[in-house]
């Protein structure tokens, strides 16, 4: 069976079929050699085409205990070879797989063009024509407008703790996310992403920490608005996307990177204690300008900012994923840090 897929710069690179159907989106690739049942349930990568660079992928199963939403989040799935396993869970699920393809020819357009649109076509009558059709339907990622509905609660959920009380905005949480503040004693209170600030204000909660997600950090105004009410009165965190949001609410800018970070193995530098740290990635926007909050960390590569600090009020962010899932785990003590922000009820006993 065969499987094709068109990429925006014109060509057209063929491979094999693991899981029919046709589809598209913005075309990443992760060099994540582990982990892949956690990036594929990623709701960070909503209308993306997920390449891995690792050529094996699959070699330890698939189990739902690793993964980090009830879906399959990317909208294609892309590797070298994909054992029999993920190829079933990925046609179970309804997502296109493709393998046989040379991966390091997809990775290399990407390093050189950016990440860039695509479409696919897999299963026994997959043309080239229907990869090219897709292309042509494929939008930029900032046009996904709405892109928070397709990830977030539709209700409020409640996690019981005697902790912190924590308004975790769900602009697409990895469970892990949300793991990570429960096993310290925190209540977690996962709210929609387009809460209103009346909304959170309402679970009176400690601290208000806005999610990762996938997309374009300017189509999550109403997280912004909450942080906007909420700084220095309450403190404030955020993850990935959420880092993006809160500085973006803070006086702040982002702008879209080339081809993003998204790995295991991205060096972090912390300014003050000059430790580096290793760290799970998944983004491909950034923060260009803080605002009105300080740069505490920045990535060892290329300089982009990986932490910000409030000056004079409390907000700490993470442009990588402290809960590491599935690692490295150096940097698990951001749950730390944030939760004593909010120390004003019973300490927290729990770590992982
Ligand atoms: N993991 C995330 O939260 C990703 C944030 C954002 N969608 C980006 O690509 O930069």
């Amino acid at each position: 069976m065969s499987a094709y897929i068109a990429l925006a710069d014109g060509r057209v690179v063929e491979g094999r079929s693991r899981a029919p159907g046709t589809d598209r989106g913005e075309l990443v690739f992760t060099t994540a050699y582990t982990g892949y049942e956690e990036s594929l349930t990623d709701p960070s990568y909503a209308e993306q085409v997920l390449t891995f660079s690792y050529p094996l992928i699959g070699n330890y199963g698939v189990r739902s205990e690793r993964f980090e939403s009830d879906a399959v989040t990317p909208r294609v799935a892309i590797a070298r070879e994909f054992t029999d396993d993920v190829a079933d869970w990925l046609a179970s699920e309804g997502v296109p797989a493709v393998d046989a393809v040379d991966t390091r020819e997809l990775v290399t357009a990407i390093r050189e063009q950016g990440a860039m649109r695509c479409g696919v076509a897999a299963g026994p009558d997959a043309t080239p024509e229907q990869a090219r059709e897709q292309l042509d339907q494929c939008v930029e990622m900032s046009d996904h407008v709405d892109i928070g509905a397709q990830v977030s609660v539709d209700e409020p959920q409640v996690y019981e703790g005697s902790g912190p009380r924590v308004a975790l905005l769900d602009c697409g949480a990895k469970q892990s996310i949300v793991d990570s503040l429960t096993a310290r004693g925190a209540e977690v209170h996962v709210m929609p992403y387009d809460s209103t600030p009346a909304a959170v204000a309402e679970r009176e909660p400690d601290l208000v920490f806005v999610s990762n997600g996938p997309g374009d950090p300017a189509n999550f105004e109403a997280a912004g608005e909450v942080v906007d009410e909420f700084a220095g009165e309450t403190p404030i965190a955020g993850i990935c996307l959420g880092q993006q949001v809160v500085a973006r609410s803070l006086g702040g800018a982002t702008e879209k990177m080339e081809f993003g970070h998204r790995g295991l193995n991205q060096p972090v530098r912390d300014l003050e204690t000059d430790r580096v740290i290793m760290t799970t990635q998944n983004h491909g926007y950034s923060v260009a300008d803080p605002g009105d909050l300080a740069v505490t960390q920045v990535n060892v590569n290329d300089g982009t900012a990986e932490g910000l600090a409030g000056v004079d009020i409390d907000v700490l962010t993470r442009q990588y994923h402290p809960e590491a899932n599935p690692g490295p785990h150096d940097s698990l003590d951001f749950f730390d840090d944030v939760l004593d922000l909010a120390d004003c009820r019973t300490p927290a006993v729990v770590s992982d």
